[in-house]
């Protein structure tokens, strides 16, 4: 199972803007271009199963592109693995044996070209197919460059968009329009109903908003937003989390000095609400079983005013130093970071010895398809069934370290009721010590009740879709264990 670790608190995604750029000449070895970047990131998903944001930011490090360019790549990237399903289906009828029997990077620049016909309104169709003949040339034999041009010019001549298909059922619609795996979208229809399920498809195709969280032990919200108003970044604070600011046009928020000096911390807004939903008192003891990059430690961090001890635990050792980072540039001097499976954190603390306990669960992503695309095509059914199981091990394993009348919180950055409700259900079911807390902070209580989110009566649980704030979706639970 791959990537169990799917929320990033660095928006790896920003809203990039749609402006297509001149390319520049190359130099050897790099990405001379927009496409040709675009190409290379496509290609190491399609062949090696890569990131797309982690390897699209290699490369554009690499690449050193325009920032118009880099915007383009960005989209072409993002906007292929996005509309993959449709892609395929259109150069299925178009291509024999596709796609197995064609080269992954012929495949990409197919992929990469007929989405720039369809959706990029912006760029000239002979732009497109006369760039991707001369990139299949320079890469391929004349035969490949034929094969791409024909293929194209085919598309153009008959139509770029084929008319849909008779007789579809809401699921295979929905999954044709949105570009979804049909099972994917079965599921999100039998949980959400057809309505929210469509909303949901055409929301993780829409690129994320840029947001912060302001660091308060470093700046104040309303400064800060007149500071970035007075850069001509068009801010405002978050109708979602209390401590949050969203922008636009605002380039790269972490390149900012502010970012650097411990202003903020680029988090979506329904991320930021995991950490204020804990409330952890200021001087307690507070434990993030699963904390890397340490988005959300940091956040407890902030929230006990730099006092106490907050204890970050994250399985992979390569990560404790990306926490250990945040948390130095942050200025928070109550982190202790540690390795270790989650399952095992019983065994290195007293029983019930933590005020807060937060367990943000490695989940299947499915909140944030819109800043990892190939998570709708990469998860399967099984992963779900997988990460269900480990969830309500980790859960049950960690609840032991609530102190009594303590805070134990269960998050996670996807909406499939396995992984979310029912696994906070099965575990009440067997522990009668802890119950569902509603007290969650006002502010937070009054923006959910306002979007008619939130259950009523609200026990203690919410599940955030990513098309109501814009936001990721989220799954938050919060609980206390009885006092003695
Ligand atoms: C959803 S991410 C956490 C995001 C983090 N809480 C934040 O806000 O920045 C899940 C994390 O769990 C870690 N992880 C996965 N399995 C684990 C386990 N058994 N024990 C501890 N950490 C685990 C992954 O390395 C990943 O960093």
């Amino acid at each position: 199972m791959k990537g169990t670790e799917s929320e990033t608190d660095l928006n790896e995604r920003e809203n990039t803007g749609k402006a297509a750029g001149r390319e520049r000449p190359g130099r050897s070895g790099k990405p001379a271009t927009a496409r040709e970047a675009a190409l290379r990131v496509l290609e190491r998903v399609e062949r090696e199963g890569a990131y797309s944001g982690l390897e699209l930011n290699r490369v554009l490090t690499e690449a050193g592109l325009k920032p118009q360019d880099a915007a383009l790549a960005t989209e072409l990237v993002y906007g292929t693995i996005q509309r993959l399903g449709t892609i395929d289906d259109v150069l299925a009828a178009r291509v024999k044996g596709w796609p197995r029997k064609i080269e992954p990077w012929v495949r990409c620049l197919l992929r990469m070209s007929y989405y720039q016909l369809r959706w990029l309104d912006r760029v000239p169709a002979h732009a497109v197919t006369d760039e991707a003949v001369r990139l299949a040339k320079k890469r391929g034999h004349a035969g490949i460059a034929g094969l791409v041009n024909g293929v194209l010019r085919g598309i153009l001549r008959e139509g770029v968009v084929p008319p849909p298909p008779a007789g579809l059922d809401a699921a295979e619609s929905i999954a044709l329009e949105h570009s979804h795996p049909r099972w994917l979208v079965a599921r999100f229809i039998a949980a959400y109903g057809e309505a929210a399920a469509e909303a949901i498809c055409a929301a993780n195709n829409e690129p994320p908003r840029a947001s912060v969280r302001v660091n308060p032990l470093r700046a104040d919200r309303d400064e800060l937003l007149a500071a970035m108003a007075a850069e001509g970044i068009d801010a405002a604070p978050s109708r979602l989390a209390p401590a949050g600011i969203v922008a636009s046009r605002a380039g790269s928020l972490a390149a900012t000095p502010w970012y650097r000096d411990g202003l903020f911390t680029v988090q979506d807004e329904s991320s930021m609400l995991v950490a204020a939903v804990a409330a952890p008192p200021p001087g307690g003891r507070a434990l993030d079983c699963c904390a890397a990059p340490g988005g959300k430690t940091t956040h407890l961090a902030e929230l006990m005013e730099g006092r106490g001890e907050v204890i970050a635990n994250d399985i992979h050792p390569h990560k404790e130093e990306l926490i250990a980072r945040q948390a130095e540039r942050l200025g928070l001097t109550n982190v202790r970071t540690t390795v270790g499976d989650a399952a095992e954190l019983a065994g290195k603390f007293p029983a019930g010895s933590m005020d807060v306990v937060l367990l943000d669960a490695p989940c299947s992503g499915f909140g944030v398809i819109r800043r990892k695309p190939e998570i709708k095509w990469n998860k399967t059914e099984a992963d779900i069934a997988a990460l269900s199981e480990l969830q309500r091990s980790l859960l049950e394993k960690a609840s032991g370290l609530v102190r009594p009348g303590g805070v134990l919180v269960y998050s996670t950055c996807t909406i499939a009721p396995e992984e979310n409700e029912e696994t906070v259900r099965h575990f009440l079911a067997a522990n009668p010590d802890f119950s569902l807390s509603g007290d969650w902070p006002e502010t937070i209580v009054a923006a959910l009740r306002g979007a008619e989110v939130l259950p009523e009566p609200f026990e203690g649980m919410v599940q955030l879709l990513p098309q109501t704030f814009g936001s990721d979706g989220f799954f938050i639970a919060r609980m206390r264990r009885r006092e003695a």
